[in-house]
């Protein structure tokens, strides 16, 4: 085997090959001087790299944090000061989707009443959110602190949980709608599903855990015909995903009733309106229409069946939140471990009086004063149910629950509302004109 000294001093000596053998020994001096110099440079460029990076990842964390909605001492002092409760015996509640149509009405009402309320809300844009931002202005005005987040951000949760010891969660943030689950069905598992369980496993790992109260729906009896809807009907046939997902929230919150003994109580809403509506809703953009002279469309059921729902005005359901709130029992878990068996309930929230939509066009007409184009056409298979009913006596009895308001009375107050935020101003019924300080 040849060595690499044979290479650089051959065998056979000679002054030429001396001479050459002293050149190859500088030339390679010479290499390794400069190899040493591009090792230098080499460490100079990956420390500058390095600097360069960190520095950046400094700025990013810096940015992130002096942008974030949410952190800080003053943040913090605004959470405590808008949880605690002003009388004596008063709950602390965190309000998910308080931004929303039920969640501005349910905090203010707890606030009202002297009880710390905190509210949470990603002011995502499935309807216009300047009628959100109004919203929360409402509440700021009344003192309520709503913090701009989503459900699926389990440090956030976790800092607010760290922030108050919350008595309970009233959990009212989804992806609501029925008919939108076709054009964007991944916005109801983030929402409904993610979300649900993000937020639960907050509430779980929190100490004290809170009780929590959570909208579900009427929904859920989808294909159902045995009328009133009863809590014991079977909710297996749902119509629509945005359904399935309230399903399945049921079935989730069970999960964490059953292993980590949390306090659930579900509610299932039957179509609410009101002042402070959903502009997604058909009595609010009927009327959005009807006031700018457009046609309205409306959906007929098989063999001319006009479609119905038991439309639920928001302060019969506000009254049934603010019930369920109070004869919530305590969760029974703590450190994530479950203690006890904890209360699991689930209540229709709805009115008990079906009403057409033919009707509530015309009910519409005459509080607005004005005929509607109605454009009549078979329901698509999107999602739609023929007809909701409730059937509320568990709620009544044990929630005292007992809605006094018909569509007529609940549709004038809505009409009412509806001029004065946006103005008699025909065009201006996508935007508000004005933003009106009280419900
Ligand atoms: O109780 C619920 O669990 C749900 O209530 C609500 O759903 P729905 O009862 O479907 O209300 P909504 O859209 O006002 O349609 C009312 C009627 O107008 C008909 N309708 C609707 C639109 C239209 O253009 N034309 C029409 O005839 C339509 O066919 C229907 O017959 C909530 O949106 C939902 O988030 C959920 O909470």
């Amino acid at each position: 085997m040849r060595l690499m000294e044979d290479e650089l001093f051959p065998s056979t000596p000679g002054k030429f090959k001396i001479e050459r053998a002293h050149t190859i020994n500088r030339q390679f001096h010479r290499c390794f001087a400069s190899t040493s110099t591009m090792f230098l440079w080499a460490l100079f460029l990956i420390a500058l790299t390095a600097s360069y990076l960190s520095f950046q990842s400094f700025v990013d964390t810096s940015s992130r944090y002096f942008n974030a909605s949410w952190g800080g001492m003053h943040w913090e002092k605004q959470i405590r000061a808008s949880a605690t409760p002003r009388r004596p015996g008063g709950v602390s509640v965190l309000v998910t989707g308080a931004a929303g149509f039920v969640g501005t009405h349910v905090s203010l009402a707890l606030r009202k009443r002297g009880d710390g309320v905190v509210g949470l809300d990603n002011f995502n844009s499935y309807y216009d959110p300047s009628l959100k931002k109004a919203r929360k202005a409402l509440l700021t005005s009344h003192g309520v602190f709503v913090v701009e987040g989503d459900i699926n951000d389990a440090r956030l949760l976790a800092k607010l949980f760290d922030v108050v010891p919350f008595t309970h969660v009233m959990h009212l943030a989804a992806q609501a709608g029925v008919r939108y689950a076709i054009e964007n069905p991944a916005s109801y598992v983030h929402s409904n599903i993610a979300g649900l369980v993000t937020l639960l496993e907050a509430c779980k790992s929190a100490d004290p855990q809170p009780a929590i109260v959570w909208a579900s729906s009427s929904s859920v009896y989808g294909l159902n015909e045995k009328a009133p809807f009863s809590e014991a009907d079977r909710t297996d046939r749902p119509a629509s995903l945005y359904a399935a997902t309230k399903k399945a929230g049921e079935e989730i919150t069970h999960t964490y009733n059953h292993i980590y003994g949390l306090s659930i109580t579900g509610l299932r809403f039957f179509t609410v309106y009101g002042p402070w509506g959903r502009p997604d809703m058909a009595y609010f953009s009927f009327t959005r229409n009807i006031l700018q002279g457009k046609p309205i469309t409306v959906y007929r059921g098989k063999n001319h069946v006009d479609l119905a729902r038991d439309f639920t005005y928001i302060d019969d359901i506000v009254k049934g939140c603010v019930a369920s709130l109070d004869t919530a029992q305590k969760s029974t878990g703590s450190g994530g471990r479950k203690r006890g068996p904890a209360q699991y309930r689930i209540f229709n929230l709805g009115n008990t009086s079906p009403v057409t939509v033919p009707a509530l066009v015309g009910i519409l007409e005459r509080h607005l004063k004005v005929k509607a184009k109605r454009h009549v056409v078979e329901m698509p298979g999107n999602g739609d149910v023929p007809f909701t009913h409730a059937n509320i006596s568990s709620a009544r009895t044990e929630l005292g629950y007992n809605p006094t308001t018909n569509l007529e009375a609940g549709l004038k107050k809505f009409v009412k509302w509806y001029l004065s935020y946006y103005g008699y101003n025909p065009r201006s019924g996508g935007g508000a004109t004005k933003a009106s300080k009280s419900l």
